[in-house]
């Protein structure tokens, strides 16, 4: 699970159990969680690894939480070395997530409000030109858009109560009208802003795994009002959605569920 700053990790770190250990990485810190069976995961079978563990019926659910940092390069390079290290001693990692806030497109995503990405699209990767904005893809480069597995994302929407749709990855938080509209012409049925998602993605696709982009609303996408971000509220959202999400987490994530 890559989040980018400390108290978003804290959102998340919150529906599992305390810290069970943790390993400092050139790219950041992880801090592993283990979630024994509870209310939540009633009715499932198998933990992570698909074994019954001896904490519960369930078995402990390991989710290792990285604090990846703010910005797609920098959330890219250090979710790369938790994969890397974690394939060279043996325990790849089978699902990554980016979690955290988010700004949200008004009306579909008002603030307080949960979003899963369907797609993870960086919305300012590529060229302007006189005839408008080109992707990298269209100047024969990469990638713009990476798609979670479809049947994670429905399963995840459900759980956490969540909207699903596209999430854009930004280097530059929209703070005008005219940069949302923008955003909205190019991205029609965009739901989510966020700094980190596609960078992450880049970095789970290098390894050939899954991943998947949760966001919470703490502002809308439009003119800058740093003062009506309403973090402390996203972040409760967060932390709830993760109650919710870790059975759906358990279930999918073959050995282990995310860095
Ligand atoms: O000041 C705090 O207490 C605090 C607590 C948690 C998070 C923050 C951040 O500033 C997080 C920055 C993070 O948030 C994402 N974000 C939120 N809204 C937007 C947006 O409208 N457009 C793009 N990104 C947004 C982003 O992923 C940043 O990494 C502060």
């Amino acid at each position: 699970m890559a989040t980018a700053v400390p108290a978003e990790g804290d959102a998340v770190a919150r529906a599992f159990g305390p810290a069970a250990g943790e390993s400092r990485l050139p790219g950041g810190l992880v801090v592993r969680h283990l979630r024994t069976g509870g209310p939540d995961r009633s009715g499932e079978s198998g933990g992570p690894d698909g074994s019954e563990g001896s904490e519960g019926p369930d078995g402990p659910l390991a989710l290792d939480l990285l604090a990846a940092g703010v910005g797609p390069a920098l959330a890219a390079a250090s979710t790369a070395t938790a994969l890397t290290a974690a394939a060279l001693r043996g325990e790849p990692y089978g699902l990554v997530v980016s979690a955290g806030i988010g700004g949200g497109f008004a009306p579909a995503a008002p603030v307080g409000s949960l979003v899963v990405a369907d797609e993870i699209t960086a919305a300012d990767l590529g060229a302007e030109t006189a005839d408008g904005f080109l992707p990298v893809t269209e100047l024969g480069f990469g990638a713009v858009t990476h798609r979670p597995p479809p049947a994670l994302v429905r399963a995840a929407a459900a759980a956490a109560g969540a909207a699903a749709g596209p999430v854009l990855t930004a280097s530059t938080v929209t703070g005008t009208a005219a940069r949302a509209g923008l955003l909205r012409e190019r991205h029609p049925g965009a739901l989510a802003e966020a700094m980190e998602g596609f960078g992450v993605a880049e970095a789970a696709a290098a390894h050939g795994v899954p991943v998947l982009e949760i966001r919470a609303v703490s502002n809308p996408v439009g003119p800058r009002d740093r003062a009506a971000w309403r973090i402390p509220e996203a972040l409760a959202a967060l932390t709830t959605a993760f109650e919710r999400l870790a059975p759906v987490l358990g279930r999918f994530g073959p050995e282990r569920v995310e860095p």
